[in-house]
């Protein structure tokens, strides 16, 4: 599904096009888990700069992209344990410190200026974006009194990745293995195709890149915020072909000690309460020592009806 909004006054609070806009995201969400969404604000020579900039970064020695480490599993580098894949997040990379301390420790002997603003401007604009859809889904639930304090009690993670090419006879290996995220919602941008999306009939089908569209994804701990009434779709990387590919996605998650809750809006006498509170770090834990396996969300947190 693609959404084209041509208006930017859509995009004003309270207006028809604003709600129509809702709907619309709150549909593709429940229905699919994801969709595609172009943000006219963000103009494409900053995703051509962000291209040029991850291929240097990349380009960098082992030794270097090691040093970009974090205490939280999956924030820091992550190279070698997949056998296409590497990654490097940064967080709280909305603010310009953050991404400058980032860069400084990439490029020691002169920084890289031009890329630090080029990542800071990019992952600024796909939080923008991220926080607008998110309140489209509140709102489009009753629910957007929620959605501030559901914000403040978050943080974003913007992570960098690449994947190798095959290099096997084989016509497709696996870059990304399959998964739903575990946060709130994913915003990704791809330059090569690869990404694919498992339906709900249980077929995978690959996603087109097109210039400028970014793919959103409902990750888990939306789901259980929503009752159970989004979807997050399961997706996965596959390399075909001789190009390398790269690709960027702001995730928003809740703060580690945030308890996901389902607000009482969502919940009626069509919709029992389906998932009780939980902290979102006890979660993660959860979900890592189960390896993201499917059902990790409804094994965790799920109410078992008649309980
Ligand atoms: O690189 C991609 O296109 C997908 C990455 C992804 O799904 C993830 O990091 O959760
Ligand atoms: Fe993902």
């Amino acid at each position: 599904m693609s959404e084209r909004n041509k208006n930017p006054k859509d995009l004003e609070e309270g207006s028809e096009g604003w709600k129509k806009l809702c709907k619309e995201v709150r549909e593709a969400c429940e229905e699919y888990g994801y969709f595609q969404v172009v943000y006219e604000k963000i103009p494409m020579e900053l995703h051509d700069e962000m291209f040029v900039g991850l291929k240097d970064l990349f380009d960098l020695p082992l030794e270097t992209k090691q040093k970009n480490k974090s205490i939280k599993p999956f924030y820091g580098y992550i190279g070698r344990s997949l056998p296409l894949y590497e990654s490097l997040g940064i967080e709280d990379s909305h603010n310009l410190d953050q991404v400058q301390a980032f860069t400084d420790l990439m490029w020691p002997n002169k920084g890289n200026p031009a890329f630090c603003q080029t990542l800071n401007q990019m992952s600024k604009m796909m939080q923008e974006l991220e926080q607008i859809i998110r309140k489209m889904v509140f709102e489009s639930y009753g629910a957007e009194k929620h959605c501030d304090s559901n914000i403040e009690e978050s943080e974003v993670i913007f992570r960098v990745m690449k994947y190798k090419t095959t290099h096997s006879n084989e016509d497709s290996a696996v870059g990304l293995g399959a998964h739903s995220d575990n946060n709130i919602l994913t915003i990704l941008y791809q330059d090569v195709e690869g990404l694919e999306i498992l339906s709900r009939e249980g077929e995978w089908f690959p996603l087109r890149s097109q210039q400028g569209v970014f793919t959103v994804f409902v990750g888990q701990a939306l789901k259980a915020w929503s009752n159970g009434r989004l979807h997050a779709a399961r997706h996965q990387v596959m390399m075909r072909g001789s190009k390398e590919r790269y690709s960027y996605a702001l995730f928003a998650e809740p703060k580690m000690e945030a308890v996901v809750e389902v607000p009482m809006e969502l919940v009626d006498k069509d919709h029992p309460l389906l998932f009780r509170p939980f902290q979102h770090k006890d979660f993660l834990r959860f979900f890592y020592s189960n390896r993201g396996a499917d059902n990790s969300l409804e094994d965790f947190a799920g109410i078992i009806k008649g309980e």
